[in-house]
C-alpha cells in the first residue's frame, strides 16, 4: 500500500545515501566518479519504486515563468494548503481582507486522485554565486517536485498531470481580479489625442442572486449567458462569430448598469465601458475593439445618446467656427481640424459589431442600453447584432422580495399583504423601492422600511391617479373646444350660405369662431 509514512522513509533513505555519496566523492578518483554515480543510481533504483517530476517556476530560453508551475501552484493553494503544516502568507486579498495561503518552501504534502496517491513538495535552490541583489531571493529557483509510485506512471502522467493543469488554469481564471475599463482620451508628446483603455479593478458586488428581476426572467438570462459561455464549439460549429448581443432597455433606476455588473460576476468577465462620445471616429473604434480581451462584457450605455453625438459634433463645430475662426493657436487649430473630420457614425459601429469580433476570436458579450428603445435604428439592434431584447421594467412583488431579502434580511412580514398589493396598483423602479428600504440607522428594525415603502408607494399612487384626471380632464376640455369650433364654423356655413371655402376666406366669425382661426388650428370645416 502507497502511504505517506512510506514515501517519507524512502526520501529519508535516500537523502541518507545522498548524504554518504557528498562525503566518500572527494575520496573517489575523477575519472572513476561518473560510472559509480551511474551505478549508485541504478542500484538505488532496484529498491527505490518511485518515480520523480521535478516542475521549475521558469523553463525555456527566455526564462518565461512556466504556465505548469503556474497552475499546480493554483491548484495546491486551493486544494493541499490545508493539509500542509507549514504555510506562507503571499498577499492580502483586497476586497475580502483575506490572506493567500501557500506551502511554504521544502514542505510535503499528499494528494489522492482516482485513489491513487501522490506527494507534492516545494522547493527552492539558491545557486551560490548568487549576485548581491537589492531585492533578496531573487536569484532564487523555485520547483515543485512529484513523487508516484512507477506502478502508476501512465495513470499520472497521462491523467493525473492532465488534470492538475486543466484545474489549476480554472482556479486561475475564477480567482483572478477583474477588470473594469473606461477609453478616455489621451495626448502624447506631439500634441495628438486618441482615446485609450485605463482600468481600476472590478470590484462591482451585484450579483443575479441581489439583483431584482421576475424569477423566471432572471433564470433565462442565466441559462443564455451559461449557454454562450460554454458554446465555443457550437459558434465553430456554425462558423459564427463567438459573440452575443443584448440591448437592456427600460426607465432609469430599473437596474439597467446593475444587471451587467450581474453578468460580469456570474461569467467572471472583465468590463469594458465604451464612452462613445470620447471616440474621435471609427478608425479609432476599431482600435479600441480589438484591443479588448477574450471573456469581456463591452457595454455602451445609453446608446441612444451617443449616437446623437454627429448631432452635437456638428454643433460644436459651428460653434468654435463662431468663436475663434482665426486663432492662432496651433493645439486649438488642430482639435478644432479633429473635430471636423472626424466622428462615429452608426455604420461605423454596425461594422465594428459585425467585423472586428469575427476576426478577433475568444468570447465577447456587447451590451447596449436605453431608456428610449423606440428611437434607436432598427438596424442597430436587429437580432443577430442584439440577439437578446432585456426589457428592465419597474419593480414588482418578486422583484421587491429580493429587495426586501438583501436591504432587509428578511423572507416575510405581515406588511407584504399591503405591499403586493400596491405594487399591482402602481409603479415604482426597484431604484426607488431600495432608497425607502434602505435603513437610515443601525438601529432601525425592518418594519420601518416596509411601513417607509408603503407610504411612498401609496404617495406615488396618488400622484398618478392626480396626473391621470388631469390628463383627463385636459382632454376632455380640449375635446370640447375642438367640438365648440367645429360647431360653429357649421353654423357659420349654415347662416350665411357660403360656402366652406368663403367662410374659411373671409374668416367671418360666427359663434366666436373664426374661419381662418379654424383653418389654422386644422379642424375639420
Ligand atoms: N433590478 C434591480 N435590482 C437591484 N437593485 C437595483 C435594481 N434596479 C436598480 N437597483 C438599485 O438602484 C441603483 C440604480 O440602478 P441602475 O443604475 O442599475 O439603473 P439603470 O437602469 O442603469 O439606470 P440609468 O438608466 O439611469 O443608468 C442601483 O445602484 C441599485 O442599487
Amino acid at each position: 500500500m502507497f502511504s505517506g509514512e512510506m514515501f517519507t522513509g524512502f526520501g529519508s533513505a535516500i537523502g541518507g545515501l545522498v548524504v554518504i555519496w557528498a562525503m566518500f566523492q572527494q575520496y573517489i578518483p575523477p575519472q572513476l566518479r561518473d560510472h559509480v554515480e551511474r551505478y549508485t543510481r541504478k542500484l538505488v533504483s532496484l529498491f527505490y519504486p518511485y518515480i520523480e517530476i521535478v516542475f521549475p517556476e521558469f523553463a525555456g530560453e527566455k526564462l518565461k515563468r512556466s504556465e505548469a508551475y503556474s497552475a499546480i501552484q493554483n491548484y495546491l493553494k486551493e486544494n493541499a494548503t490545508a493539509r500542509a503544516k507549514r504555510l506562507k502568507a503571499d498577499a492580502i486579498k483586497d476586497s475580502t481582507q483575506s490572506l493567500i495561503l501557500s506551502m511554504d518552501d521544502h514542505e510535503e504534502v499528499t494528494d489522492v486522485f482516482k485513489g491513487v496517491k501522490v506527494r507534492w513538495s516545494s522547493n527552492k535552490t539558491t545557486p551560490k554565486n548568487a549576485s548581491i541583489s537589492f531585492y533578496p531571493m531573487t536569484e532564487d529557483r523555485r520547483f515543485y517536485r512529484l513523487t508516484f509510485h512507477r506502478r502508476h506512471r501512465k495513470f499520472i502522467t497521462e491523467s493525473y498531470v492532465k488534470h492538475i493543469l486543466t484545474e489549476g488554469k480554472a482556479i486561475a481564471m475564477k480567482n483572478r481580479q477583474r477588470k473594469l475599463y473606461t477609453n478616455n482620451p489621451s495626448q502624447n508628446w506631439f500634441g495628438y489625442k486618441r482615446t485609450k483603455w485605463s482600468h481600476v479593478v472590478f470590484e462591482h458586488p451585484a450579483t443575479f442572486e441581489t439583483l431584482a428581476m421576475e424569477p423566471n426572467k432572471k433564470r433565462e438570462i442565466m441559462n443564455d449567458l451559461k449557454k454562450f459561455s460554454e458554446g465555443k464549439e457550437y459558434y465553430t460549429k456554425i462558423g459564427k462569430a463567438w459573440k452575443r448581443g443584448y440591448l437592456l432597455y427600460g426607465p432609469p433606476g430599473t437596474g439597467k448598469s446593475t444587471m451587467i455588473a450581474a453578468m460580469a460576476n456570474f461569467l467572471n468577465y472583465d468590463v469594458y465601458d465604451l464612452e462613445l462620445t470620447a471616440v474621435k471616429d471609427n478608425t479609432e473604434l476599431k482600435k479600441l475593439i480589438i484591443e479588448t480581451s477574450s471573456k469581456s462584457i463591452i457595454m455602451i450605455e445609453d446608446i441612444d445618446c451617443s449616437l446623437d453625438l454627429t448631432g452635437q459634433r456638428k454643433k460644436m463645430e459651428k460653434d468654435d467656427d463662431d468663436d475663434d475662426d482665426e486663432t492662432d493657436n496651433p493645439v486649438k487649430k488642430m482639435e478644432k481640424e479633429e473635430k471636423k473630420g472626424s466622428k462615429v457614425t452608426l455604420s461605423g459601429l454596425l461594422n465594428c459589431i459585425d467585423g472586428i469580433w469575427s476576426a478577433c476570436g475568444g468570447e465577447r458579450i456587447v451590451i447596449f442600453t436605453t431608456n428610449h428603445v423606440d428611437k434607436l435604428d432598427p438596424a442597430l439592434i436587429r437580432r443577430g447584432r442584439m440577439d437578446k431584447h432585456i426589457e428592465m421594467s419597474y419593480c414588482c412583488f418578486e422583484a421587491f422580495k429580493v429587495l426586501a431579502r438583501n436591504y432587509l434580511d428578511i423572507d416575510y412580514h405581515p406588511l407584504f399583504t399591503t405591499i403586493s398589493g400596491l405594487f399591482e396598483e402602481t409603479k415604482m423602479t426597484p431604484a426607488d423601492v431600495a432608497e425607502n428600504l434602505m435603513p437610515k440607522s443601525d438601529s432601525e428594525d425592518p418594519e420601518t422600511g416596509l411601513r417607509n415603502l408603503i407610504e411612498a408607494l401609496k404617495a406615488a399612487k396618488e400622484l398618478e391617479a392626480r396626473n391621470k384626471a388631469e390628463e383627463e380632464a385636459r382632454a376632455k376640455a380640449e375635446k370640447e373646444e375642438q367640438e365648440k369650433k367645429e360647431n360653429g364654423v357649421k353654423e357659420e356655413v349654415k347662416e350665411s350660405g357660403k360656402s366652406d371655402k368663403e367662410v374659411k376666406a373671409n374668416g367671418v366669425i360666427n359663434g366666436g369662431v373664426a374661419a381662418k382661426e379654424v383653418k389654422q388650428n386644422g379642424f375639420a370645416v
